[in-house]
């Protein structure tokens, strides 16, 4: 891999985003392919030495599917989230914390003693009650997922104040010590706005949240808190939870979200620096002042 990052083209468009924390959310169907990680894994340090503090959490959907599929596990989802049985929550763990987290962290290190990777059981960083789906007014029982209550600030900017980059999977631990699967989406909008994020990039696998989804592909390039609250009941699939999380996080002082197509090499800096040319993928700002 090479040791000259991005970064050195790009120092300039950065500046305005200097000592701000920028929250990373990567996901699981942008993350199958090696030259797409190696290219996330050169943005994400490429953003820390130009100075700002980078916190990755990540996703792993594809991948606890795969394994699901190998052991003759049934994977089923219910308004983007998928339905957690105990047995299935076991996989969720071994695949999130014990593979693509470790693949990551091993990606980022290659460039320097960088990347800690934390669950979000770990020192409570993500403490989770049980969540619910909603199917017409009715509560439904979906397992073991969970919402966040309260993220561990501490502990992620104890890291980043030591030059770390945090890389947090998206489990969750009950106050009653069970754990609980959270949507990655859900885990980077509560973790952004903890923190008091600068950004929230979200890497997906599509250009951007699409008008009239899936018939047109038009991209909304710009939507504000409000606009994207009427949007959301009409949201499906896995873009329910990513444009929830977003707005949770706008609502919650996040300056600005980006949801940026992460099947693009290097998606991550170009969404992130400020240029001159049109910003892709959809950014979600928050409502403007009184
Ligand atoms: N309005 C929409 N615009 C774009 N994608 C949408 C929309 N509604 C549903 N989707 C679906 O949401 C998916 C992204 O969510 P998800 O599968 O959870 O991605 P990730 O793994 O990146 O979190 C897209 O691949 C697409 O199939
Ligand atoms: C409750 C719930 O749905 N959890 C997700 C957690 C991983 C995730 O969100 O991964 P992506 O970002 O790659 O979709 C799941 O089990 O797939």
């Amino acid at each position: 891999m090479s040791g000259t990052l991005a970064v050195a083209e790009e120092p300039a468009s950065l500046e305005h985003l200097r000592g701000g924390t920028v929250v990373v959310k990567y996901g699981g169907s942008a993350m199958n392919d090696d030259g797409l990680g190696r290219a996330f894994a050169e943005d994400v340090v490429a953003l820390h030495r130009a100075g700002l503090r980078p916190v990755v959490v990540h996703g792993g959907g594809p991948q606890i599917g795969a394994q699901l599929g190998r052991l003759g596990l049934e994977a089923r989802f219910l308004q983007g989230l998928r339905v957690t049985t105990p047995e299935t929550m076991d996989v969720v763990r071994m695949v999130l914390a014990g593979k693509v987290q470790r693949e990551l962290v091993g990606l980022l290190n290659q460039h320097g003693p960088y990347a800690v990777g934390l669950s979000g059981e770990d020192a409570h960083t993500l403490t989770a009650v049980k969540r619910y789906a909603e199917v017409g007014g009715e509560r439904v029982d979906i397992g073991l997922v969970g919402e966040v209550t309260r993220v561990n600030v501490a502990v992620l900017e104890l890291l980043l104040d030591h030059g770390h980059i945090p890389v947090v999977s998206s489990i969750g631990r009950g106050e009653d010590g069970q754990v609980y699967n959270v949507n990655a989406d859900t885990a980077a909008g509560a973790v952004a706005a903890a923190l008091g994020a600068r950004m929230l990039v979200v890497l997906t696998d599509v250009p951007g949240l699409c008008r009239d989804w899936p018939r047109g592909g038009e991209v909304l390039e710009r939507v504000r808190a409000a606009e994207l609250e009427r949007l959301l009941p009409g949201l499906t699939g896995g873009m329910g939870p990513k444009m929830e999380a977003c707005l949770r996080a706008v609502r919650g002082g996040v300056a600005a979200v980006r949801v940026l197509d992460g099947r693009s090499p290097h998606a991550l800096l170009a969404g992130v620096a400020e240029t001159n040319g049109p910003t892709p993928g959809t950014t979600v700002l928050p409502d403007p002042p009184e």
